[in-house]
């Protein structure tokens, strides 16, 4: 079989794990970064992308979302977590079918892509569908079902049984471009021997473990109401935390957590916007990168953010570090760069693989173009250009495992319109299922 190649001439090329620019040209080898120069020769390349005018970046990383929740994008929005997803995200998620969870994905897919996400990480129902639209999109993505049973035994059976299907159906699927972790939702909705259960079949899978921890104070004052401990204190004493982990929100956090999620080597996904949408608080993301924590970024689902773009999200990062600690020095655009990308990779174990450009990783690549009103001058350094400036509608190519998945704009694996109208009608349908 002959390769199939790709070359992006003529580019400047920023990596994020070292912050060094090259001006020149980068081959891909069928999935892979095959060459990186100044000047590559284009004759027998099967496919050459003019990058002159655009920064070549590695595919944004979004370690914490539920894609299929695109569907529920506006559907109530100026709400407290708690009444948010019990009053109104759950009862309408009760009458989810897998057809809508897969039209919600596809949805969410198109948006991950427009705006320069190669790779998320979900956790939630019908994720057999989910993978299907993975494959189709051709996008990577970490998949976990969503394991709630309140202690009830019968129920936790079920969601074990449920992600452990998962796990044997899609982990390595769609070309190795889908792994599958293990996603108990939360302390407050998994029971302790639900936890203890997971915490087994992550070490025996081998695999990663997906949980929402200490988003708001109501958690904290629950959490020392049913335990005496704070959340992380808890995961800590029943032996469920590792360098496995990747814990969402992770927004109030003591000192002694702080030490406990260092000790663990737990990995944080950290959710601006929908921690100010639902006005669950400020993360102390600076306090745990200076602890050597790894954080990566993430949106969460598009009904509490309201949307996917990951740029828009780490641009919120950095400034609220900042607003935060009244320093401008604080989350700096290199640091929100690095954040989306190559500690992202870290944080889902996917380091070796993608997260930067380097010879013999994933072709996971995307090109901004500054030929923008709001990237112009780019008197700014690079990264400052793309965290402070950008958004995800600059982003005008995105490749995933070597594969273009948009062009100039023009997306290669979905029907937009098509999609779009589905899930218009998706939405309707369950509102009026819920009357
Ligand atoms: C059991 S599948 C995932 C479950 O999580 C819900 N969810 C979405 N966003 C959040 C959040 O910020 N905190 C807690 N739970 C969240 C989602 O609606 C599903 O029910
Ligand atoms: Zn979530």
């Amino acid at each position: 079989m002959t390769d199939n190649t790709i070359l992006i001439k003529d580019t400047l090329i920023l990596n994020p794990s070292d912050f060094k620019e090259i001006k020149g040209s980068l081959l891909i080898k069928n999935d892979k970064i095959a060459e990186i120069d100044t000047d590559i020769d284009e004759s027998n390349v099967d496919k050459v992308i003019d990058g002159k005018g655009k920064i070549l970046l590695p595919g944004f990383v979004n370690t914490h979302t539920h894609l299929s929740m695109t569907l529920f994008r506006g559907l109530a929005d100026d709400l407290s977590l708690d009444s948010w997803l019990n009053d109104n995200i759950w009862p309408m998620e009760a009458n989810l079918t897998s057809e809508y969870c897969y039209i919600g994905a596809l949805l969410g897919a198109i948006e991950l892509i427009k705006s320069g996400t190669t790779t998320f990480s979900d956790m939630y129902f019908y994720m057999e569908d989910v993978a299907k639209a993975v494959e189709e999109s051709g996008i990577r993505a970490v998949l976990s079902y969503g394991m709630i049973d309140f202690g009830d035994d019968e129920k936790r059976e079920h969601e074990i049984k449920e992600n452990i299907a998962l796990f044997e159906k899609c982990n390595g699927m769609a070309d190795g471009r889908i792994k599958v972790f293990f996603g108990p939702h939360s302390p407050y909705t998994a029971s302790k021997d639900l936890l203890e259960d997971v915490r087994w079949l992550a070490n025996e899978y081998n695999t990663g473990i997906h949980i929402h921890v200490s988003e708001t104070q109501k958690e904290i004052n629950d959490s020392l109401e049913a335990h005496d401990l704070r959340p992380f204190e808890y995961l800590d004493s029943i032996g469920f935390l590792g360098p496995d982990v990747v814990a969402a929100h992770s927004v109030w956090l003591s000192h002694n957590e702080i030490e406990i999620i260092k000790r663990n080597n737990v990995k944080i996904s950290h959710n601006p916007c929908s921690n100010m949408k639902l006005a669950s608080g400020i993360a102390p993301i600076q306090d745990l990168i200076t602890n050597d924590i790894c954080v990566g970024i993430g949106t969460d689902g598009a009904s509490s953010n309201n949307n996917l773009d990951l740029i828009e999200e780490l641009r919120t990062a950095s400034l609220l570090q900042k607003v935060n600690l009244l320093n401008p020095k604080a989350l700096t655009s290199n640091e929100a760069l690095a954040m989306g990308t190559i500690r992202g990779a870290e944080v889902l174990g996917l380091e070796q693989e993608i997260g930067s450009i380097e010879v013999g990783k994933k072709a996971d690549l995307i090109l901004i173009d500054t030929n923008n009103a709001n990237m112009v001058p780019d008197s700014s350094a690079t990264s400052s250009n793309i965290i402070y400036s950008a958004n995800g509608y600059n982003v005008d190519t995105t490749i995933c495992n070597g594969k273009i998945l948009m062009e100039n704009k023009k997306l290669t694996t979905l029907d937009e319109e098509e999609i779009y109208k589905k899930a218009r009608k998706a939405i309707e349908e369950l509102k009026e299922a819920r009357k």
